[in-house]
């Protein structure tokens, strides 16, 4: 069983438009309604491939609702919290040429007392669970060291912790000694303080939050693919996409795929790859399902380019 937790779920609105003009009316083509944020993305992906999971949210005013009634109506495990203040709408607007424009919202403040009912709820949730998954934006008012909180809690529990955060939350996570971290390109480069330009920067920085505490650094570098640098050394691999359709999710599928095939060297590395491939070549932030997968399109580098520049 897989725990997530998503502390700032939101719904995820989809926008497909001709052209995005900033500063005028455009009329959008389409419009679809997922349920989202990170938490809920992994578990979705783990139940379209029938990995059992329970997806722990807080869940705030009709939009709640809503999330609420659309995980379940996918057949997810949903854990709800009540919270005050409405859950958040994330806004992502697609353009043909599969160029995307994503306006996340901050999300409505959780009292003291809702993030206690939230860490009572996901520590009996994740009581004899092999992960906890904790990750996503954090909502105002919440501490940045939440997720390092949590980690201690689950670790003394015998469960191991997955985060996938920015900013001052995955630093002090870090710090914490998670079993996985999964930041991307831009996620590693705050954290280390410089840029990541190569695959070699991605490994030394990877190497750096190790050092700092993370058990496993799995670094998602889009459509370089990914690094997974851990007790076992360097690992690195890609998976091509000619047509990339929407990358909303796809850290969350690589994670997902990562975590369902066992979270442990290249094998677990290509089946997050092929997940997070699928997750790209789906509409919106639509999770692959084992029909969409393909593992033939994996490559798994025995001798990788350190010196390779990643896509601007
Ligand atoms: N344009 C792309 N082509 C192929 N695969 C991609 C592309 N963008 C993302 N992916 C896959 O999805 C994974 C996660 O993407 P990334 O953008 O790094 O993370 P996040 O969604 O967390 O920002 C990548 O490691 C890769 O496997
Ligand atoms: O919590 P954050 O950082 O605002 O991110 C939430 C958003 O990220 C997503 O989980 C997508 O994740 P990606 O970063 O993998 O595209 C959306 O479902 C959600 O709207």
């Amino acid at each position: 069983m897989i725990v997530t937790l998503t502390l700032n779920p939101s719904l995820d609105r989809t926008i497909d438009v001709d052209r995005l003009v900033t500063g005028t009316m455009t009329r959008a083509r389409s419009a679809r309604i997922d349920p989202g944020g990170k938490g809920v993305n992994v578990s979705r992906a783990l139940l379209a491939n029938r990995v059992p999971t329970v997806a722990v949210v807080t869940s705030g005013g009709a939009d709640g609702e809503q999330l609420v009634r659309l995980l379940e109506g996918d057949g997810i495990a949903v854990h709800a919290v009540p919270v005050a203040g409405r859950t958040r709408s994330n806004v992502t607007i697609v353009e043909p040429d599969g160029v995307v424009t994503k306006l996340n919202e901050p999300g409505e403040p959780l009292s003291r007392a809702e993030l206690d009912a939230v860490a009572g709820v996901v520590l009996d949730e994740a009581e004899g669970a092999s992960w906890a998954v904790t990750c996503g934006s954090l909502p105002p008012g919440v501490p940045d060291d939440i997720y390092a909180r949590l980690c201690a809690f689950f670790t003394s529990a015998g469960v191991r912790v997955a985060v996938d955060a920015s900013g001052p939350a995955l630093l002090a996570a870090v710090g914490a000694g998670p079993h996985l971290v999964k930041p991307n390109r831009e996620e590693l480069a705050e954290a280390v303080g410089r840029p990541v330009a190569s695959v070699g920067d991605a490994v030394e920085a990877a190497r750096e939050l190790r050092e700092r505490g993370a058990g496993t650094v799995l670094a998602s570098l889009g459509a370089d693919g990914a690094v997974l640098v851990g007790e076992d050394g360097v690992t690195i691999g890609t998976a091509p996409v000619a047509e990339p359709r929407s990358t909303v999710g796809a850290g969350d599928a690589l994670l997902a795929g990562f975590l369902a095939a066992g979270a442990d060297g290249a094998p677990a590395l290509a089946e997050g790859l092929a997940w997070g491939a699928a997750a790209v070549r789906l509409p919106a932030s639509r999770m692959p399902g084992p029909d969409d997968i393909r593992r033939d399109i994996v490559r798994i580098d025995t001798r990788p380019d350190l010196g390779r520049s990643l896509i601007a």
